[in-house]
């Protein structure tokens, strides 16, 4: 199946939008009007240049307010039409999309319609090209695809079909089954386009917020498979209307889109059993089973900082490459990699970033078949030469230049602690910290989209609700991915000032992805005594806290008491606690949590966050807050 996209879906001019476009990997591009009269090139000009880029020209639109009319307005809009044709064929393209009339004159009613568009269909046909027909969810007279349809079908004409958009079905809620009685040789082209589900004003919504199928909450699944019921064989094409795409890279958005529609259809062939199509062929989505490791870039006095740090948070050294200048931590199941070397992808991070993590391990059932999935997505296979006796771990580089590698329980992958680090079988039991909760990603609030269309396509993963976390000096969106059975948790941390704590960090680290990890343990308050012991300090917490906890919650003061002394926060969800404990910030800014789930709680302590932050700001300032 074609995979286009319309010009109005990124920034730039035509031409940077044509070479993000072909870079991404479509087939083609829905031309918007205003986009190519804002080029100097002339169509024939434009057509070429569209060409050159590998691209085809899947549709010209828009066409507005042409149907309905009353006389003399109705011979102005063929006129106009007629216009709209000679660019056509100076472009190289045969399909037009007029959307349905908002025209304050237009008469509406189905025949009348159905003859305007008979009547177009005859003059398009004189020149070989094409009518669809869209109905916009606010059209004056048609705002429902059906009705388009019915339009379409009295026009009978062989050259005027129905375009159908996603938005349009689903933003009204009509039932998306309906597309399926329409015979796929009449549905001339398809838009998608997926919309958080925000209540407002339909046009605004749609010309604003639309986004990447998978980015929002409109079952486009749905619509595609009801589409594919009719024998549709025509281009799938993005329409999406976002002022903060209009704003982004083109690239990464492209490249968005890409791995939206290739996810989307992988989806659709696996649901919706239809005979003899041929997409189906990349491997499916597999949930990620744990995080196997996490690994550091770090030099000099740094990493000697860091020794001291895993040290006293209870991990223990229990391996050193054979061969590199890399050494294994570890205490239960977490895994924390540090990597000093002076050559290769780690040394290049640390070049830019200074201490931060470079890569992470994911657990998989089939390494090699998640490798493949992603390139089929538009990751990027990522390989580092390999020295004698070290294993070609499958690996893709994620977003914003930054690494993933898989292991698998096959026999070699599994091996690849003892066969690279010498590494014991016994995992060293240390403070108590179990394994990794989670891991939070901070990123600029623009590459949130990006980053959870990433994870949910690869894996089978989850988005939690957005929630807000309130730094003193603004809001930081947080956004949750996980893994069905909560093996790998993500939070994906969106800052759009420098001046909250998320953001001052992506500032200072070029964009270094990971801020902080949590690690699990069974009991909170023996794991921190442990780590006193071992000098670990946490992150001291402002006693109001603890009175305000008493107020919001029942429970026993010896056990407020016991928090306070400890430095350990407290939530709550429906009578499930969760406890959390922060370290103060190592070299980089990256810094641990500690927690203590039980019942099930699934959140991430966020009614917490401002007191985290406000003291992690406090001790970044110099101001610590006096013991007491
Ligand atoms: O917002 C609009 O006007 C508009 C134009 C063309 C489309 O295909 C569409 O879905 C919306
Ligand atoms: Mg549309």
């Amino acid at each position: 199946m074609k995979k286009s996209i319309a010009t109005v879906s990124i920034s730039g001019t035509l031409r940077e939008k044509l070479e993000a476009i072909a870079a991404a990997g479509y087939d083609g591009i829905e031309i918007f009007e205003q986009d190519f009269i804002a080029d100097d090139g002339s169509p024939a000009d434009v057509g070429r240049l569209v060409r050159d880029h590998g691209l085809e020209i899947t549709l010209f639109q828009p066409f507005r307010d042409f149907e309905t009319l009353p006389e003399p307005a109705r011979s102005k809009a063929f006129d106009r039409a007629e216009r709209k044709f000679d660019v056509m064929q100076e472009l190289g393209t045969d399909l037009v999309l007029v959307c349905s009339s908002v025209h304050p004159a237009a008469l509406g009613g189905i025949n009348r319609a159905a003859d305007d568009f008979h009547a177009l269909g005859e003059r398009a046909a004189q020149r070989g090209l094409r009518v669809g027909y869209e109905a916009l969810a606010w059209g004056r007279h048609i705002n429902d695809h059906r009705d388009a349809w019915e339009v379409v079908r009295r026009a009978d004409h062989p050259n005027v079909g129905l375009i159908l958009d996603s938005f349009h079905t689903l933003g009204r809620k009509l039932d998306p089954d309906s597309i399926r009685s329409i015979p796929g040789d009449r549905i001339f082209f398809v838009q998608l386009a997926d919309a958080p589900l925000i209540e407002m004003d339909l046009l605004y919504w749609s010309r604003h917020f639309r986004n990447m199928p998978g980015e929002g909450d409109l079952d486009v699944t749905r619509f595609m498979r009801a589409v594919m019921a009719t024998g549709y064989g025509g281009p799938i094409s993005l329409e999406i209307f976002n002022d903060q795409f209009r704003g982004g890279n083109p690239r990464s958005v492209a490249k968005d889109g890409y791995r939206s529609l290739v996810a989307l259809m992988d989806d659709v062939v696996r649901t919706e059993p239809m005979p003899g199509l041929s997409e189906a062929g990349i491997p499916p989505r597999v949930p990620a089973e744990g995080v196997a490791f996490v690994e550091l870039a770090s030099r000099g006095s740094e990493a000697e900082a860091l020794a001291g740090d895993l040290d006293a948070m209870g991990f223990e050294k229990v391996g050193q490459h054979r061969s590199k200048s890399v050494a294994l931590w570890q205490q239960g199941d977490i895994r924390i990699v540090v990597n000093e070397e002076t050559t290769g992808y780690a040394a290049a991070s640390w070049n830019a970033r200074g201490t931060s993590v470079c890569d992470i391990g994911l657990t998989v059932s089939d390494a090699q078949a998640v490798v493949t999935r992603a390139t089929a997505l538009g990751a990027e296979l990522f390989e580092q030469p390999i020295s004698e006796g070290e294993l070609a771990i499958p690996a893709v580089r994620g977003l914003s230049g930054s690494v993933l590698h898989f292991l698998d329980g096959s026999s070699d992958l599994s091996q690849v602690w003892r066969t690279e680090f010498d590494a014991p079988e016994d995992a060293p039991a240390g403070a108590g910290l179990t394994r990794i909760d989670h891991i939070a990603q901070t990123m600029s609030y623009e590459d949130m989209l990006s980053w959870s269309l990433f994870y949910t396509t690869l894996f089978e993963m989850k988005k939690a609700p957005m929630v807000d976390v309130i730094d003193p000096d603004g809001l930081v969106r947080s956004q949750a991915v996980e893994s069905g059975n909560g093996a790998v948790k993500i939070t994906l941390n969106g800052a759009d000032t420098h001046r909250t704590l998320a953001g001052a960090f992506l500032a200072d680290t070029f964009g270094a992805a990971v801020q902080h990890i949590a690690f699990a343990t069974d009991d909170i308050f023996a794991t921190l005594e442990r780590l006193s012991a071992r000098g670990f300090a946490t992150l001291p917490i402002s006693p109001n806290y603890y009175d305000d906890l008493a107020a919001r919650f029942d429970l026993a003061d010896g056990l407020i008491g016991r928090m306070k002394r400890a430095g350990v926060l407290y939530d709550e969800e429906n009578g499930a606690p969760f406890f959390q404990s922060y370290s103060r910030s190592f070299s980089g800014g990256l810094f641990v949590e500690i927690v203590q789930r039980s019942k099930g709680y699934s959140g991430y302590g966020a009614p917490n966050a401002p007191f985290r932050i406000a003291s992690q700001k406090r001790l970044s300032r110099g101001k610590a807050m006096p013991k007491r």
